[in-house]
């Protein structure tokens, strides 16, 4: 059920200041934990496949090239692997959506119904705000039944609370039903006070998700922002009672990055937050490197590249 969001309480926030220091401490210690072992690794990678986002945002993106993104969606590791592991007849292995820019959503929703699956597809906007409402509004018209929005860089600023508020719930509302994921651009906050304060008010205006960036900044994200976030995500929950997702976003490519971010989850938001209504990767090409782990683990060795079905 998406969110409607409790208002806007710019006293919850106003007085926070988070300790820089704290958090990157945190961060490292999380950074250094240990992850699952050997015999566990295969069933967390699944589980990570399972919150993947799978992504492509190309300029140049085709109908076919989408196609094949689907098809990789429904079935992300090759057939005699899962069956290897007793997991082909489980119907439960995919990624959690495919993610698409607004004019590839029609594309990536014929795809899927050709294949009779209903994962969902986000899109991500790009354009000024004018437009991007319309196209939020044509894509979820396209059949997209989740959206990351993208809002103005208006954060830090005199009353950039309350504007990034007001843009938001436009959003929400033309989003209907759809979740809809807030992209923070966290790169571009300056501040861990900045990165909370931003959390905060995206989850007031009804965020179903908090995203750190598009994968396009020259920040993406970071260990220490995922804490901030997280812990904004925790907060929100005590005062609300309501479990909003986080999505990291940019830059996450290694099987082995997937474990961290999982532990890192399940260390600062539990369990519940483990699952893709409520965590999810925006990655391109890190389901490449979790099949060939997978691949290693059920044969002794890695497959090459081209020994595994592209996206
Ligand atoms: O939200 C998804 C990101 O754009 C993907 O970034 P990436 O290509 O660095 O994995």
């Amino acid at each position: 059920q998406s969110s409607a969001g409790p208002g806007l309480y710019l006293e919850v926030i106003s007085r926070v200041r988070v300790n820089t220091q704290a958090v990157q401490k945190r961060a490292q210690h999380l950074q250094a934990q240990k992850i699952p072992r050997k015999q566990f690794q295969t069933a967390w990678l699944l589980k990570a496949v399972t919150c993947i986002d799978l992504t492509t945002l190309s300029g140049d993106d085709t109908p076919s090239n989408v196609h094949r993104l689907c098809m990789k969606a429904i079935q992300p590791i090759r057939a005699d692997l899962l069956e290897e592991i007793h997991m082909h007849d489980k119907g439960c292995v995919t990624t959690a959506a495919v993610c698409v820019y607004p004019s590839r959503v029609a594309d990536a929703v014929k795809s899927l119904k050709a294949a009779n699956c209903s994962l969902p597809v986000p899109q991500v906007g790009s354009c000024s705000v004018s437009h991007r409402v319309p196209e939020v509004r044509l894509a979820v018209r396209d059949g997209a039944t989740e959206i990351d929005i993208v809002i103005s860089r208006l954060w830090p600023s005199q009353d950039s609370g309350e504007a990034m508020y007001d843009e938001i719930r436009q959003f929400r509302e033309v989003c209907g039903d759809a979740h809809m994921k807030t992209i923070l651009a966290v790169g571009e906050l300056g501040t861990f006070t900045n990165v909370y304060k931003a959390s905060m008010v995206a989850m007031m205006a009804g965020s179903d998700f908090i995203k750190t960036s598009t994968g396009k900044e020259s920040v993406n994200a970071t260990y220490p922002v995922a804490v901030v976030m997280a812990r904004a995500i925790r907060d929100y929950f005590l005062r609300t009672g309501h479990k909003v997702g986080f999505k990291p976003a940019g830059g996450i490519r290694t099987a082995q990055e997937s474990l961290l971010w999982l532990m890192l989850i399940k260390e600062e938001l539990g369990g519940d937050w483990l699952r893709p209504h409520l965590f999810r990767f925006g990655a391109s090409s890190l389901l490449a490197d979790i099949e060939r782990q997978i691949s290693h683990q059920v044969t002794g060795r890695y497959a090459a590249y081209q020994e595994l079905p592209l996206a």
